[in-house]
């Protein structure tokens, strides 16, 4: 599980729907995100994010089409599995042992994905400088605000080693100042361990400076998918995106 610069390797998904009583959530998505590369997967409420997120991490199976880790089909692998291969997600809420402190937290993920002790001792306390929780690594996790739980929930995710990261709202909560903060160190520490990352997000500022790619959904269907700037510009986004904000 280790990240490997000499393998390169795609996350993807084709073709994928997943219907829910008649609620067609996710309607023949594609798309691929690569190591080391942050995509930011988009849309208004409903449109479809969590589910993809879910279907990617096998949390959910797609009712048509695939999801691959380069040309292995992971649809019917189990979560577990899938977090065997790499694949690794958080959650809104954040999951953290909440007796324990923030650097036990994230040295306990590096052990448990196989590291020794000195490395995963290592890998917590770059883990934590790179994602700003240096002053409350000694701190039970318990008492912690909301959005550094889920802080510490993505460090104990990247110390883990993954080779694909999926987020959900990691920034939830949080102002723009602080969101674009969080995302950018999380794109370092992506960039820097060949990490590739989908990052589901509402909030269009926030993804704009952030991601390298973005993906923007609605009623469950791809809008556009390109580097931000084009998609910021493109006439579908404004109607459906920020004409619903405005
Ligand atoms: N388990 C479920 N059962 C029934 N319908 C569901 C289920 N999960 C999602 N849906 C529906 O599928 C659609 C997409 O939901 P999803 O949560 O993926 O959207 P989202 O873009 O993540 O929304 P939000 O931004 O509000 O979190 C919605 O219409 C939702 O009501």
């Amino acid at each position: 599980m280790t990240a490997n610069f000499d393998s390169p390797s795609v996350l993807s998904m084709h073709d994928a729907g997943v219907h829910f009583d008649g609620v067609k959530a996710v309607d023949g998505v594609s798309l691929s995100v690569s190591r080391g590369e942050v995509l930011g997967l988009i849309g208004p409420n409903g449109s479809g994010k969590t589910t993809t997120l879910n279907l990617l991490s096998g949390m959910l199976r797609p009712t048509v089409g695939a999801v691959m880790l380069d040309d292995s089909d992971l649809s019917r692998l189990s979560m577990r599995k899938r977090v065997h291969a790499g694949v690794v997600r958080t959650y809104q809420s954040g999951r953290v042992f909440e007796r324990l402190t923030v650097f036990e937290n994230v040295e306990v993920a590096a052990l448990g994905a196989g590291l020794r002790r000195g490395a995963a001792r290592a890998a917590a306390r770059s883990t934590l400088t790179q994602l700003g929780l240096d002053d409350v690594a000694d701190l039970p996790a318990d008492s912690l605000t909301a959005g550094r739980i889920r802080t510490t929930a993505i460090a104990r995710a990247l110390a883990a080693q993954p080779r694909f990261l999926l987020l959900d709202e990691p920034a939830a909560g949080q102002n723009e100042t602080e969101a674009v903060q969080l995302i950018e160190s999380i794109r370092g520490f992506a960039r820097e361990h060949g990490i590739g990352v989908l990052l589901v997000e509402h909030d269009m500022p926030v993804v704009m400076g952030t991601c390298d790619r973005l993906h923007v959904l609605d009623s469950g269907r791809t809008v556009i998918e390109g580097e931000p700037q084009r998609v910021r510009k493109d006439p579908q986004v404004i109607e459906i995106y920020f004409g619903k904000r405005a």
